[in-house]
């Protein structure tokens, strides 16, 4: 039987609820610690749920890893950046140089940068670049659908495979980065096509347009949702036809990483609409979710309402590549070491009232 099951379904199955057992333990645990309690606040909440992801106490974090998935997008054409498209294939060398944004931070952090080519519209070669293009970009969804169902289940696909590999390779802890010119265009219309909310709200400025693009952003999205229809209740169809391929392979990533039982911390506002597709896929996968930062993009606060995640981090970051993600790795492992290091009021001789 289980042959025949496609690899998303296969690592849709193996998603499971959070370990409300050792759930419990942490917060018994974190209520014998020497403080008052619930006094670490959102510390607290993230160290319980560690645990209960992992269903560990104390589980190692430490080897971490941001997976930057780099797409190219056909409605590009329509003038909806600030940037030409040729920065997104740029980009990725500077990834794999160590030169950007993402590569200080995940230096800083002690987290490694796995660059992934799932769409670029160019020919790249390096020795640490993964190369699983599915094709050379999207097609312009104002016209037409981005790409077809079996392309963005394959995309999707390349990004559990990625994770398996990590989480055998070692890694414990992932977050979602991406690099794409155009890709707030696509994830702004994935959130008005599945949430329902009004374009107006959902697109922003992206790498910083004028309001004129910012007017010829709002009608492309409107035309693309013309165009395309989604159905609001298949998440796979709406990334489809008005996704990104690098939207495609962070649901996988998402999707990989909580099959896996190990935390995913999601980046700004492309990252989050490859989180709301996932959660609709399987709503499981939200129980695995650390939210980040809230990006100073437009829709990013009605986006993460929406799914249920309250940001960490408020930085005014609008960048993606995963860096207001990796910005919160090191937030996640001071939770769970306040957990297990702390004394308790018993160990350390404390009076508790
Ligand atoms: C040099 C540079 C580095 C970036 N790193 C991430 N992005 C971010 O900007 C893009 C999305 O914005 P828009 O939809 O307006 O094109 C994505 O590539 C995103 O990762 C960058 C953009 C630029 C220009
Ligand atoms: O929030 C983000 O991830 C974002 C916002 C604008 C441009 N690029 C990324």
């Amino acid at each position: 039987m289980n042959e025949s099951r496609s690899v998303l379904e296969q690592t849709v199955g193996r998603i499971r609820a959070l370990d409300e057992g050792a759930m419990r333990d942490a917060e018994h645990r974190l209520d014998r610690l020497t403080k008052p309690p619930g006094s670490l606040g959102r510390l607290e909440e993230i160290a319980r749920q560690a645990a209960g992801v992992t269903g560990l106490l104390n589980p190692d974090l430490s080897r971490k890893a941001v997976v930057v998935m780099a797409g190219d997008h056909g409605v590009c054409a329509e003038g909806v950046s600030a940037f030409p498209a040729e920065v997104t294939p740029q980009m990725v060398l500077n990834f794999l140089n160590g030169g950007a944004a993402v590569n200080v931070l995940s230096r800083h952090v002690g987290a490694d940068v796995v660059c992934v080519d799932i769409g670029v519209n160019a020919d790249l070669s390096h020795p640490d670049l993964v190369v699983r293009k599915v094709k050379y970009g999207t097609a312009n969804m104002a016209s037409g659908p981005a790409m077809t169902r079996e392309e963005a289940v394959r995309a999707v696909e390349a990004g559990i495979e990625i994770v398996e590999g990590l989480a055998g390779d070692g890694y414990r802890m992932f977050a979602t980065g991406e690099m794409g010119i155009g890709n707030t265009t696509p994830s702004a219309a994935l959130v008005v096509a599945l949430t329902g909310a009004d374009v107006e709200t959902a697109v922003g400025r992206g790498t910083g347009i004028g309001d004129e693009a910012l007017r010829r952003k709002r009608d492309v999205v409107r035309r693309a949702l013309e165009a395309n229809r989604p159905d609001a209740g298949d998440p796979i169809d709406a990334l489809a036809k008005v996704g990104g391929l690098e939207i495609a392979g962070l649901v996988g990533v998402i999707l990989g990483a909580a099959a896996n039982r190990c935390p995913v911390v999601v980046d700004g506002f492309i990252s989050s609409a490859a989180a709301l597709v996932a959660s609709r896929i399987a709503p499981l996968s939200k129980g695995y979710m650390v939210p980040s930062h809230l990006s100073h993009e437009q829709g990013h606060r009605l986006l993460l309402e929406h799914i249920g995640l309250k940001p960490i981090l408020q930085m005014d970051m609008r960048l993606g590549e995963g860096t207001g993600a990796v910005m919160a790795f090191p937030i996640v492992e001071a939770a769970v070491k306040l957990m297990n290091e702390m004394a308790t009021f018993e160990s350390a001789g404390v009076s508790e009232n």
